[in-house]
């Protein structure tokens, strides 16, 4: 059975360039390695329909915190069975966001302290508990700061016309809000334990849990 790890951190922090660094050292050193990618844009109809609100469709659906979630939460609903398949069959499953996202995004979003949230217990035991999708094993923040990660999102947004800056994107307040919430779950070591670490570090602290 291999590992599960999910990458969390902010829009633009460099998720997708850190995944694909650690997959690369990962199989270079042999392990049979797989990846996802959340939400699912393109496989699954209710990540389309978050992405299509987050851009200002489907009327004042994003308003809504928790109908957000669930629409996530959904999307990881349809890959459960999928990621346990991907665990037996490989050392090591990397997410590219997971549950954290809709703890962390869903509590800054209501103004909620990590400690005593009733979204991130509803989303534990919406997914975790009635979804039944996998705990991770690890969980890394990737410990880049709001103001770097808007500057990012915002240079691929300028540089690619496919990837225009979202609602959640251009909201420095509520990015700095989800940074301090998963700042706090990972001190926590909310379902599992965490690390918090960039770069070179953050390839270095996944590849230290394979044996
Ligand atoms: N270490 C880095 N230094 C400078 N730029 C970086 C770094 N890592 C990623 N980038 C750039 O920042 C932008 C965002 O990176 P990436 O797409 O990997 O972020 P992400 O966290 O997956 O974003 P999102 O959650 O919004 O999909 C890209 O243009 C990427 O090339
Ligand atoms: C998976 C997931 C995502 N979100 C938030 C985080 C982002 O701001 C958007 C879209 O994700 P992307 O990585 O920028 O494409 O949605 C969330 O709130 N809950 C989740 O489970």
């Amino acid at each position: 059975m291999g590992i599960l790890v999910a990458i969390e951190g902010l829009d633009g922090a460099g998720k997708q360039t850190i995944v694909g660094r650690i997959h690369a050292a990962a199989q270079e050193r042999g392990a049979r390695t797989a990846t996802f990618t959340f939400p699912r844009y393109g496989e699954s109809i209710t990540a389309d329909l978050a992405s299509e609100a987050l851009h200002g469709a489907h009327g004042d659906l994003r308003n809504s915190v928790y109908a957000m979630a669930l629409l996530f939460a959904l999307d990881r609903a349809a890959a459960g069975a999928a990621l346990k398949a991907a665990c037996r069959e490989h050392d090591l499953v990397i997410c590219d966001r997971y549950v954290a996202s809709n703890a962390a995004y869903s509590a800054a979003r209501l103004g909620e302290q990590i400690e005593s949230s009733s979204v991130v217990d509803w989303v534990s035991d919406l997914e975790f508990g009635r979804f039944r999708v996998p705990v991770p094993d690890h969980q890394l923040l990737l410990g880049v700061p709001p103001e770097v990660a808007m500057a990012r999102a915002s240079g691929r947004a300028a540089s690619d016309a496919d990837r225009p800056v979202d609602h959640y994107e251009r909201d420095g307040d509520l990015q700095s809000a989800v940074y301090a919430a998963y700042t706090d779950l990972a001190s926590a070591n909310w379902m599992s334990d965490w690390s918090h670490a960039a770069d070179d570090d953050a390839v270095a602290a996944v590849m230290s849990l394979l044996s």
